[in-house]
This record gives C-alpha cells, sequence and structure tokens, in this order.
C-alpha cells in the first residue's frame, strides 16, 4: 500500500489542464479565422447563396474523427462537440433553421437535432414532414429533419421532392451509426440541392407501384432500405398502390427493384430520384 509520493501536486495538474483548454479555446479562434478566408473561397468557387452545409465534407471528417479517436473521454462526445462545431461554423458561414418533422415524437427529433447541430442553430419543430419540406422549400438554405427508419412514415411525403426544383434528401444522419448512439433515430436531411457537393454513395427514389400486396413488399431486394406507404385503392385504379420510398447503394439501379417487383405481380409506374447521401458508417461493438 506504500505508494511513492507523487512528485505532481495537484495544482501542477491543473495548470496543465488550464494550458490545453486554453489551447483548445486558441484553436477554435483560429479555426473561426481559417473559416472567414473560407467563404470567400466557396463565393468565387460559385456556391453563393443556399446552405453551406458540405454533407461529403462532413461524413468524411466524422468518419475520420471515429477512427482515431481513444482513450478515456467517450466517444459519444467527442462525436456531440465536433458535431457542434461543425454545424456551428457551418452556421456563421450563412445563417440557417432546421425544420424538424416532429410527429413521431417530439423529444426524439429534438434531441437529433441538437445532438447534430447544437443549440445555436434554430430548432423549428412541424406536425408532419410535408411542413417541414414547405419551410425548407421556402427557404434559402434551411434544411429539414424527417425520421429516416422504416415504418416511421405515415404519408408520402417524399412526393414533395419530385419536382426538379423542390428540395432533395442530401444526407443521413447520424454519420457514424451503432448501437447506444444518444441520438439513434435514422433521419434524413432536406435541402435545396447543393449544385457542387452533392454525394451519391446511397440514392434515394420515389416510386408509385400498383399491384401492391404482402408478396410485392417480400419481393424487394434486401440491398434496398425501402419506406412504404400503402394506399387504399380508388375507382380509378382498383388495385392496391402504394408510395414507395427506396434507398439503394452504389452500383444498384431502381430498374433491378421495378424488375423485381414485376415478378410478383406488382407494377411500378413512376420512379423520380428524389436525393442521395454518403454510405451509412456502422460501427460495431468492438469498435472495428
Ligand atoms: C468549412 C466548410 O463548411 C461547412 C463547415 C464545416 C466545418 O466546420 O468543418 C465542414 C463542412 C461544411 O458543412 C467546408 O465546406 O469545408
Amino acid at each position: 500500500m506504500n505508494q511513492p509520493p507523487s512528485t505532481i501536486s495537484l495544482s501542477d495538474l491543473r495548470a496543465e489542464i488550464d494550458r490545453i483548454d486554453e489551447t483548445m479555446h486558441r484553436l477554435l479562434m483560429e479555426r473561426s479565422e481559417i473559416i472567414e478566408r473560407l467563404v470567400q473561397v466557396k463565393r468565387t468557387g460559385g456556391a453563393e447563396g443556399g446552405s453551406a452545409f458540405r454533407p461529403a465534407r462532413e461524413a468524411d471528417m466524422m468518419r475520420r474523427l471515429v477512427e482515431r479517436h481513444g482513450g478515456l473521454l467517450p466517444l459519444d462526445t467527442v462525436e456531440s462537440i465536433w458535431r457542434v462545431i461543425i454545424a456551428t461554423f457551418t452556421f456563421v458561414q450563412a445563417p440557417y433553421a432546421v425544420h424538424a418533422d416532429i410527429s413521431g415524437g417530439e423529444p426524439v427529433m429534438r434531441d437529433s437535432a441538437r445532438f447534430h447541430f447544437g443549440f445555436t442553430v434554430p430548432f423549428t419543430p412541424h406536425m408532419g414532414a410535408e411542413a417541414a419540406v414547405a419551410a425548407v422549400a421556402a427557404s434559402t438554405g434551411d434544411l429539414g429533419l424527417i425520421a429516416a427508419a422504416p415504418a416511421a412514415a405515415t404519408t408520402p411525403w417524399w412526393r414533395a421532392l419530385e419536382a426538379p426544383e423542390a428540395p432533395k434528401i442530401i444526407a443521413r444522419l447520424p454519420f457514424v451509426e451503432r448501437a447506444d448512439h444518444p441520438a439513434a433515430l435514422p433521419v434524413f436531411v432536406v435541402a435545396h440541392p447543393i449544385r457542387d457537393a452533392a454525394v451519391t454513395d446511397v440514392s434515394v427514389h420515389s416510386l408509385h407501384v400498383s399491384g401492391w400486396s404482402a408478396r410485392a413488399a417480400r419481393a424487394i431486394p434486401s440491398y434496398a432500405e425501402t419506406i412504404v406507404v400503402a394506399d387504399v385503392a380508388s375507382h380509378a385504379a382498383p388495385r392496391e398502390g402504394a408510395a414507395l420510398l427506396v434507398s439503394l447503394p452504389e452500383r444498384r439501379a431502381i430498374a433491378e427493384v421495378a424488375a423485381a417487383l414485376a415478378g410478383s405481380g406488382a407494377e411500378v409506374s413512376s420512379a423520380v430520384p428524389v436525393g442521395s447521401h454518403a454510405a451509412v458508417y456502422r460501427l460495431d461493438q468492438t469498435g472495428a
């Protein structure tokens, strides 16, 4: 039990912490100077107006952060600190608000918005995805947050993304998925299309399907992640119809899904691309 007396005192260690805190703060202020210069470069690069949010860059930064992280500090904390840094530096480049659909539950959506965008970026709740999309459409650079969990949709809100000039899905959060994520709800980020910075790992499509059935649902290939809203048949279309939001990994074509559905007696009457996002990066429990 006889431990050698430590030669480092508590006040010495606290002085080290003060030094580190000051360095981190000064580095953040240095980061803001770089952001000021970056704003000019982005403008001259033709990216003026709209959102400063660059989902491909952010997905890449978050992956590298997770990969290099180690030590006592929980990954959740590191991720949330960097989400706030990045989202706030995006906000200071071009102010924006987050329009969230809270119809699936307010606390879980608010947690997601605050985790990914912090408290400086305004949070505007909407009762329904259509209202959130409409608010984004009416803005120059705002973002919409809509639950991406399968079975979360009660209305085919993605139809509002079909028109060429309509907002599109540009990201899916969290960038790094894992068990016990503090903001685990998968959400789509909707915004006016970002001309120079779309990331196309996963493409997302709005499908209208007639002849919908349980058999058709089973025929959808497993690589396609799908949200389905089944319509009641009308007089004009007496067979069951459905609206689908289908996410496809790279190198998969919507024609393959249409062919699989045709084999089950269903018919795709239209398929419109409504956005794309970075591949979902999943961390397993061992941190691999
Ligand atoms: C700084 C940029 O703008 C935004 C802010 C980022 C940041 O603070 O690191 C990263 C990506 C963008 O969403 C950029 O485009 O690089």
